[in-house]
């Protein structure tokens, strides 16, 4: 057998696996150097937290499915949208930014939460997310089913008060209660309405279809703060009119942004747990996230990504993307110098 040109060398490939060159100080790892498919699978191959400590956006992972009415795996969801975050790279030609240079972001990991009790669940959640965001973290989530969102709000208005919530979701999420139970995945916006989380007359649903349980189902989710741009308003509006509808609501408020990735067709996220057709094309969800740049982002969640009915890794792809755009929009944060930025 022919000899390779270099001894193979125990010493580098254990640096390189311990301290992985990266693009950007606290970037992803370059995968020039370490290919993509190797390695920490943490979220686009970013550094943990706990070895960027000062990290000021934080991605983190809630698996949690016990709130769901119909398929589950969501609780899978986290892992799956890593893996498939592999293939992002770390400019973004369509912003023209470098969303982990303006901002600096690491991954926490997973959530261990309680799959058996919901109020226990609910509490671990919000209690983990005070701890993460700490003083001044921007958090983005990886659901989890979206029963995720209302301890998720609760910690976002501890910090702003009431905030504008940017819903993407085929479901309107403003239901009661299913077979008597409060929090479920269909509840957490009127939840977090009752607790007075949001901001009313200043949040939105996009995406919305499919049958209801009755017409009254749109007016209450009106009364408790939604208007509603629907799947079928792709159908006649460009994206761009979407984007001026959205922004004209949401205005310069603190915005949360949760995406349930069932608002886009069942032939671009296959994986989820209550598929609805006639969705959004992946190509719309992440035009009109572009479209939020210059908006004040607070937090994001992304979500219901259940991989068990996932195909090719399509609802994967699609919420890595999601997540990568989100990042993208979220406004600058302090600048930071090179030194403080590889310190920790
Ligand atoms: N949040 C999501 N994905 N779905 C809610 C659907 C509630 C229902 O089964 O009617
Ligand atoms: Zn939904
Ligand atoms: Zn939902």
């Amino acid at each position: 057998m022919d000899q390779p040109d270099r001894p193979y060398d125990d010493a580098h490939a254990a640096a390189a696996f311990l301290e992985p060159p990266r693009v950007s100080p606290g970037g992803p790892v370059d995968a020039t150097v370490v290919p993509r498919y190797a390695g920490d699978g943490t979220f686009a191959r970013l550094e943990r937290l706990d070895r960027l400590p000062q990290a000021d956006t934080v991605i983190w992972g809630v698996p949690f499915d016990s709130g769901v009415s119909y398929r589950p795996s969501a609780r899978f969801g986290p892992q799956h949208v890593r893996q498939s975050s592999r293939l992002l790279r770390p400019y973004n030609p369509a912003l023209a930014v470098a969303p982990f240079e303006r901002r600096l972001v690491a991954d926490a990991g997973d959530l261990g939460v309680n799959p058996f009790d919901l109020g226990e669940a609910i509490a671990g959640i919000e209690e983990a997310a005070t701890a993460l965001a700490g003083t001044g973290r921007t958090l983005v989530t990886l659901g989890g089913d979206h029963t995720v969102a209302l301890p998720l709000l609760r910690v976002q208005h501890a910090q702003h008060g009431p905030v504008a919530v940017l819903h993407f979701d085929a479901h309107l999420d403003t239901w009661d209660t299913y077979f008597g139970a409060p929090y479920t995945h269909g509840t957490p916006f009127r939840r977090a309405s009752e607790e007075g989380l949001v901001d009313l007359g200043h949040s939105v649903h996009v995406g919305i279809r499919g049958p209801l349980y009755s017409k009254l189902d749109l007016d209450e989710s009106e009364q408790l703060g939604f208007t509603a741009v629907h799947a079928r308003d792709f159908v006649r509006h460009p994206v761009d009119d979407v984007v001026d509808r959205v922004r004209a609501r949401l205005g310069d408020r603190p915005v949360y942004v949760s995406v349930d990735i069932d608002v886009l067709d069942p032939a671009h996220a296959p994986g989820t747990g209550t598929p609805e057709a006639g969705g959004l094309t992946s190509r719309e969800l992440l035009e009109v996230l572009r479209g939020l740049d210059g908006l004040n982002l607070v937090g994001a969640d992304v979500v219901e990504v259940s991989p068990a009915y996932d195909h090719a890794e399509l609802t994967g792809i699609a919420a890595a993307h999601v997540v990568y755009e989100l990042l993208s929009v979220l406004p600058t944060a302090p600048p930071r110098t090179g030194a403080a930025r590889r310190a920790g």
